[in-house]
């Protein structure tokens, strides 16, 4: 099958090679002006992998978008409104199958990504997301990972997963795209507040973040109109390894970096989240405690040790 990545970052750059890899035609679209499109064109590489010589590098998104059938998108999240009015206007995505993989929520409105991008396209097409745990690092060195892929149709749901299954990549078909969108968004604030964790030392809290994070985003969740049993599966719960605790995750290392004074530069997609999350408490009158902290400590400008040890001085209530 022919199949078109936009988006030509860390993340869109080993879905191409992933996809080239399990048999298919690739496509990879980066802007004209990309550092990151420009130096693949130049060396065929990045930081994590070598791009095989017949993945094709494009920066037409017409020529990319008429070249496949199933399109991925890797993109910041933030940019997905713009990027998706951009590719309203081209002919021929109607009947196209369009697959999500970022992990965030429309900062302003709390908008899923998947109703973000139906909402600029306005045209006949099928729409996915493919969340989970995952690094590229692990992945290019043959460490296996489970994924979740999901939509509103199961028959898309089943036929992505059927083109791109491998013994690298095990996925499980998503039933609850608000629980699996919601769920891959949040891990990064989690992943956020777990850095911060770290960063004073507080690591040996980690299992607890994890029980109580969980916790109340199976509450959202739930507000929202998911299943909040969604949030204990591969999309929110599973990745929580590769994000609260893996040296590579970018959510981690900002969340450490930031309480030790220091920039961290590359895409921390849950810092964009923890606003989405401020107006979804508001909106759904669900109480996110964890998440408010790190919002006030990113954005409220609050004594990063103070507020996360202030989460101790809640009332005692029951666990469940
Ligand atoms: N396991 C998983 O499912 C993983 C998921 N992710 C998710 O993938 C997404 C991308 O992350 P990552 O690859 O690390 O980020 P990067 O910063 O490496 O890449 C982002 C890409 O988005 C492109 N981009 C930004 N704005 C626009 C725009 N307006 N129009 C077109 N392209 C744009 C950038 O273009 P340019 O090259 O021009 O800068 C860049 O290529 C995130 O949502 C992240 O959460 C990431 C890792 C693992
Ligand atoms: O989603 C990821 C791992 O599954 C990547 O996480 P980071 O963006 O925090 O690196």
């Amino acid at each position: 099958m022919n199949i078109s990545v936009l988006g030509c970052g860390r993340w869109g750059t080993f879905l191409a090679w992933y996809v080239h890899k399990v048999g298919h035609n690739v496509m990879l679209w980066g802007r004209e002006n990309s550092r990151n499109y420009i130096g693949l064109k130049e060396t065929r590489k990045n930081d994590y992998l070598p791009l095989p010589e017949d993945i094709v590098l494009c920066n037409s998104l017409e020529k990319a978008v008429s070249f496949a059938e199933m399109i991925i998108i890797s993109i910041s999240a933030q940019e997905l409104r713009s990027f998706a009015n951009q590719l309203s206007s081209i002919n021929e995505i109607d009947g196209k199958t369009f697959i999500l993989c970022m992990k965030g929520l429309e900062s302003a409105s709390g908008k899923r990504l998947s109703q973000v991008f139906g909402e600029e396209i306005g045209k006949k097409i099928n729409l996915a997301v493919w969340v989970g745990p995952g690094h590229v690092q692990d992945f290019v060195n043959h460490i296996p990972n489970c994924m979740v892929i999901g939509s509103e149709n199961v028959d898309i749901t089943k036929k992505i997963v059927q083109e791109f299954s491998s013994d690298l990549i095990r996925f499980y078909y998503g039933q609850d795209l608000i629980g699996n969108e919601i769920g891959a968004a949040t891990k990064n604030v989690m992943g956020i507040a777990a850095g911060m964790l770290d960063g004073f030392n507080y690591s040996s809290l980690k299992g607890s973040l994890m029980a109580r994070g969980t916790r109340e985003i199976s509450r959202l969740v739930r507000a929202m109109g998911g299943n909040d049993i969604t949030i204990y599966g591969l999309s929110h719960l599973g990745d929580y390894e590769a994000t609260l605790f893996s040296e590579h995750s970018h959510n981690r290392k900002f969340g450490k970096a930031f309480v030790e004074g220091e920039r961290f530069g590359k895409l921390a997609e849950g810092v964009s989240t923890v606003r989405a999350l401020r107006e979804l408490s508001k909106q759904y009158d669900v109480e996110l405690p964890i998440c408010s902290a790190i919002y006030e400590i990113l954005f409220d400008d609050k004594n990063a040790k103070e507020t996360l040890e202030d989460l101790f001085l809640r009332p005692v209530k029951f666990e469940f």
